[in-house]
């Protein structure tokens, strides 16, 4: 099976990220997308992170009703920061039966080389990258690598962070999140204070 993994912190998982995901899933040569939910991005800071089992739980009510895509806990027990290439080295000792392809934003791919061991996953790995907006007009150079495939997904311009100081200002971003992940953070009081 061909399997892309979408790497994240996911605080939490949002509309944006099933849109692309979704698309992938249904409109690529993917078979499934794995949510990988990061215990800390090498990054970014830890502020108001909630716990990753609470992330996890989150991803899995929000991943529930669809079939091809699913979550992976798989870091929670690696070396923080995460690193994506000491990841790729995990999950392939532990599924060789699939091969494995990364999910990125063309955002991300211009701070690609910035990754440990970029050179070694783009050598081995196949990306899908989707379109981002971003300030920055230059193309990433890595667009033309043979490994990196631009796959035309919806552009959705929401964020985890945009998300947790609305519910933190009482405002009501009901459409932002499927129905199912808004009444499971309502109920558990996430994101309120
Ligand atoms: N609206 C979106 N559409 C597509 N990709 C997204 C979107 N928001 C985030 N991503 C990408 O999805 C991955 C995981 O997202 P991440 O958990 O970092 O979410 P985020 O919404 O950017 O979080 P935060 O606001 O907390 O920094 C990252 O590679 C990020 O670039
Ligand atoms: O391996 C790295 O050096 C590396 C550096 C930055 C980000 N990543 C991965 O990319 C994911 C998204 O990055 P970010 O910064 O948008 O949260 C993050 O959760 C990590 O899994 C990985």
């Amino acid at each position: 099976m061909k399997v892309g993994l979408f790497f994240g912190t996911f605080n939490p998982i949002h509309i944006g990220h099933l849109i692309i995901a979704n698309y992938l899933a249904e409109f690529s040569d993917l078979d499934q997308v794995w949510f990988v939910i990061t215990p800390m991005s090498p990054f970014k800071q830890k502020n108001s992170l909630l716990d990753n089992i609470h992330r996890l739980a989150i991803a899995n009510v929000a991943v529930e009703a669809y079939p091809k895509l699913k979550t992976s806990d798989i870091e929670f027990k690696l070396p923080q920061p995460n690193y994506t290439v000491n990841t790729l080295i995990h999950i392939e000792e532990k599924y060789p039966e699939h091969q494995f392809c990364l999910i990125m934003g063309e955002d991300n791919l211009k701070g690609f080389h910035k990754w440990k061991n970029y050179e070694t996953i783009i050598k081995n790995y196949q990306l899908y990258v989707y379109p981002r907006i971003s300030g920055e007009t230059t193309e990433s150079e890595f667009l033309k690598h043979p490994n990196v495939h631009s796959v035309k997904a919806p552009i959705i311009q929401i964020s985890s962070t945009f998300i947790r100081k609305s519910i933190k200002d009482k405002k009501d971003i009901r459409a932002m999140l499927p129905e199912n992940v808004w009444n499971y953070i309502d109920e558990m009081n996430f994101y309120k204070n």
